[in-house]
Parts: C-alpha cells; structure tokens; sequence
C-alpha cells in the first residue's frame, strides 16, 4: 500500500490548474510502492504520474533528483520526466507534501524474472550509467559503505529477533567488507564513477514482452540515486535478478546480465576484481534496511515489512565467491 496521502478530487483540479495539462478525466491511487504517494492520472493531454513526496524524502534533495530524471529522459534513457507547470516550476505543494508531475511510461515490471529479462535490464543499466555522465551534481550516497555501521547499531539491540546471533554475523561481514571495499586501502585502483540508480529492483524496470523477447520499456524510481561506484550498481542488480526464489544463485541470468552490460560499457579490471565485495556490500545494505524496517516498523503500519534474511543468504553465497568466476565472468 503506498497511498499514504490522499488527495481531493478539489484539491487535485486546483493544483493541476498551473499545468497545462488540460482537463483531468479520472485518477486514482496506486497501491504499488513503498517510499511515496503515487497517482495514475489521465487529462486530455494523455497519462501522467502524481507523486507526493513523503516523509523518508529530504525534500532539499528533490530538485536533484528531477534534475537528474529530466537529464536522462533528455539523453536518451526512457524514465519518468518531471512536468513543469506554467511557471517553468516542477515541485509544488498538495494536500500538504512537496508533489511532483511525470510522464507515464507503458509496461509492467516482471514478476518472475527469467534470463531473458537480464541481458535487456545489463543493456539498460549500462545506458542508464551513459546517459548520467554530464549531470556534474553530486550526491552522495547516504546508504553506502560509511553508513552501515550506524545503521548496523542502530538493529544492535533488537536485530537478533529476525535471527539469533545475526548481529554478530554482520558485524563481522561489514568488517570484511570495509577492509575489502575498492578505493578503501592503500593503492586500490579507483573504480569507475556516476550517478547510479542504487535500487534497481525488478519493480523498478519496466519490460514490453514481445514475442516472448522482453525488452525494457522504462526505468523508474530515482529516489535512492546517487553519485558512486558505476560497478556498485551491477552489484544491486546481481543481488535483486539472478537469485531464484530458493535463493540459489542463477549463473545464467548473471552472465547474461553482465553480457548485456558490457555490450555497452567494457568492466575495467578493477571492477571485474571488486564484484565479490561490491555484491556482498549490496547484500548487507538491503539486509540493514529490511532490518531496521523490520524491527522498527510498529504492528498495523501501511508498510509490507520485507524479509531481511533473503539478503542474508545472498550475503552469505557472496562470501563463497572467489573472483568475477562465480558470476560467470
Ligand atoms: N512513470 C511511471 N509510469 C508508470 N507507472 C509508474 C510510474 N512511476 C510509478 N509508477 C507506478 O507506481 C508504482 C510505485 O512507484 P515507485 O516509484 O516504485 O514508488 P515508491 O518510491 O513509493 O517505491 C510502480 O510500481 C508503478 O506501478
Ligand atoms: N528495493 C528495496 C526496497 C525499496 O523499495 P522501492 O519500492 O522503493 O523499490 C528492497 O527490496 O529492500
């Protein structure tokens, strides 16, 4: 459920008088989501976005994120593009949040995610990472390396409800990491970097499946972006695509992610080395947030908690891996 503020019908009509959107014909919620509000619009200017902005989004941070949304339609790369109003302005106010208005993109997110899915999203993530170069802003990433450790403390005193002696394990997982982490010690080649997505989940691809060949007609849900490791966010992928729901790792869908990756953008060596750490880092920063969410969220909230364990048996198959090998490369 994520229709966390509603919206008048009034309310709506009032707001959308500084677009030139023409007249709104019908909307409704979207259930779907987790973070914000989102609405299905249609006017007669056609199919549109309506996302409120809630309180998990600093809203100092939401001019970049539209500006990068805006940089990446304009070069190219298919997402949600921020509408401006009459006044050149895309972020207003409505029934109390920061709102902003974005085009529609067709198709759905898949379900099941076969291997025919991941050499298009490899393909699409490398243009994602192209299509970033020239948006010179940064912005740090606020779940990266340096923020595990608080957030590991912040489940110290309730995360082994999710599993006895978890805490201990991810303690010493994140100090191996730290150690192991590219750029981190003494002459560590420095990796590639760019403005990522940081949470490219099969939700957040949209695919047009066309006789049986899926291919991506959108990515969406830029609020976790930021400006890191390119690699780091193959790493998010490898974790989110190429496990089956036994969480045993897929090499086929990985080769073929990696495949269609690098069709676009060769890995340096250094980055073919660093994805056994980069994967196990992903795997801990989504453990840590489904586990602070998981112990923090109270009983009845809106939110579906998600399990925090599905990561710890991807954590733990990343540790196993040697070199680039155990994802096919
Ligand atoms: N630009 C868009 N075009 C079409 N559908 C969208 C678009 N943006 C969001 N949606 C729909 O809204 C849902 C939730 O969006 P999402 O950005 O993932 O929300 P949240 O940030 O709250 O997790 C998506 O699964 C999709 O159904
Ligand atoms: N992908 C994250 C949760 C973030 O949800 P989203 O709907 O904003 O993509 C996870 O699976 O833990």
């Amino acid at each position: 459920m994520a229709v966390y503020t509603e919206v008048t019908d009034e309310a709506l009509r009032a707001f959308l008088a500084d677009y030139a959107l023409g007249e709104l014909i019908a909307f409704r919620g979207i259930a779907e989501g987790v973070e914000n509000s989102n609405y299905a619009l249609r006017t007669t200017a056609g199919d549109f976005i309506l996302t409120l902005y809630e309180k998990r989004v600093d809203p100092a941070e939401l001019p970049w994120f539209l500006g990068l949304m805006r940089h990446l339609a304009a070069h190219g790369l298919a997402c949600p593009e921020p509408v401006a109003g009459r006044d050149g302005v895309a972020l207003r106010p409505l029934a109390g949040r920061p709102a902003a208005v974005c085009t529609f993109l067709p198709g759905v997110w898949p379900r099941r995610v076969q291997v025919a899915h991941c050499r298009p999203l490899g393909e699409a993530l490398a243009a994602l990472h192209a299509a970033g170069e020239g948006y010179d802003a940064v912005r740090p990433n606020g779940l990266g390396p340096a923020a595990w450790g608080p957030l590991l403390d912040r489940c110290r005193a309730r995360g082994d409800e999710a599993k006895p002696g978890l805490v201990a394990e991810l303690d010493a997982a994140l100090a191996a990491i730290l150690r192991d982490w590219p750029g981190g010690g003494e002459g560590a080649a420095a990796l590639p970097r760019g403005q990522i997505h940081a949470d490219l989940f099969p939700d957040n691809v949209f695919f047009l499946d066309g006789s049986g060949a899926p291919r991506v007609s959108g990515l969406i849900d830029f609020y976790f972006a930021c400006t890191d490791l390119l690699a780091y966010d193959i790493a998010v992928c490898l974790n989110a695509w190429c496990f089956e729901p036994d969480l045993s790792f897929n090499v086929t869908k990985a080769r073929a992610l990696l495949a269609g990756y690098q069709s676009r953008r060769a890995l340096a060596p250094a980055e073919r080395a660093a994805l056994p750490v980069l994967c196990r880092g992903a795997a801990l920063r989504f453990l840590l947030t489904r586990l602070y969410d998981w112990t923090e969220t109270p009983p009845g909230a809106l939110v579906t908690r998600k399990d925090p364990l599905e990561y710890l048996r991807r954590l733990r198959f990343h540790e196993t891996a040697t070199g680039p090998g155990a994802y096919g490369l």
